[in-house]
């Protein structure tokens, strides 16, 4: 199957991202929670050389607890410090302003130690499309400035604002460019709707989720998944069926038949979190 991004689109991306991060000292790397890998961009590190990064894992609220300490551990265990956010609501961002905060201090030693006088440190906050970089950034000014679109990939000019004396923020998120020659990832960032301007098939995003679901479903004896979601929000069990044959006997079933219409919604539910929280990734073994 394909997934289809427009190149133009992408050049044009990586140039203003590119001209973003000239302009900082620390980077807020915004990932989304359920899919902490396929929201990784592979050139991330060579764009920021030697910047100071952190990473950020956001929507908290759609992944259980257990898979959230799984990352945790794992992240740990590669050397980095993930902060998990629920930027819709507010959780966890006093944490990530407290560590910005630190990253200025460290950068103001080393300013110190060069002679040089002390000032703010510069940040911006990164990510694919739609993993909720603006809705972050509003929670660290701690007051609705930038406009948390609905939309994916909405971009906006570039102005700093004050989150504290010691904080400057660009009040402008960098979208990274999701480039995905992996169509396993490409795929999940879709049904996350992680993807911006990007054309694709709902039916065939729609039966991928269905999969990744019952491939995933035995991950509940273990707290790390919700107990059969398909079965208890459409009353209709998806283990005797493929992914394709379960999208045919839930459009017979609810939605008289109109697949494109069962496949719209089965991503609406499931990106409102109304299937539960659930994550499309585990940390890797
Ligand atoms: N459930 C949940 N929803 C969130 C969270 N963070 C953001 N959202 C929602 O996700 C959607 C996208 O958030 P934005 O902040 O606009 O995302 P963005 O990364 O700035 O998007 P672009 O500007 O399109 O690149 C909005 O509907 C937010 O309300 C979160 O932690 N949990």
């Amino acid at each position: 199957m394909t997934i289809q991004w427009y190149p133009g689109h992408i050049a044009k991306a990586e140039r203003a991202l590119k001209d973003q991060l000239k302009l900082v000292d620390v980077v807020l790397e915004v990932r989304d929670a359920r899919i902490p890998l396929s929201t990784h961009h592979p050139q991330i590190s060579q764009w920021l050389g030697s910047k100071a990064r952190l990473l950020v894992l956001n929507r908290l609220d759609m992944i259980p607890a257990g898979a959230r300490k799984k990352w945790l551990s794992w992240f740990e265990e590669q050397g980095e410090t993930p902060y998990f956010t629920d930027a819709q609501q507010g959780k966890g961002v006093r944490e990530v302003a407290k560590a910005v905060q630190l990253a200025g201090v460290e950068m103001n030693q080393r300013r110190r130690d060069r002679g040089m006088l002390d000032r703010p440190v510069r940040a911006v906050v990164i990510g694919f499309p739609n993993v909720g970089k603006s809705a972050l950034i509003n929670r660290l000014l701690g007051k609705r400035v930038v406009e948390s679109a609905r939309r994916a990939g909405v971009t906006r000019q570039l102005r700093w604002v004050r989150i504290s004396e010691q904080i400057e923020l660009l009040d402008a998120p960098g979208v990274i460019p999701s480039l995905l020659k992996n169509q396993e990832n490409a795929l999940k960032v879709a049904i996350c709707d992680d993807i911006g301007d990007a054309s694709y098939d709902n039916y065939l995003v729609a039966v991928a989720l269905v999969e990744y679901i019952k491939d995933l479903e035995y991950m509940a004896e273990f707290g790390l998944f919700p107990a059969t979601p398909l079965k208890t929000r459409y009353k209709l069990d998806s283990a005797p069926f493929t992914g394709e044959d379960y999208l045919q006997a839930l459009a017979d079933f609810r939605y008289k038949g109109d697949i494109e219409r069962t496949s719209r919604q089965l991503l609406h539910d499931f990106r409102k979190g109304v299937l539960g929280a659930i994550p499309l990734e585990f940390p890797p073994i």
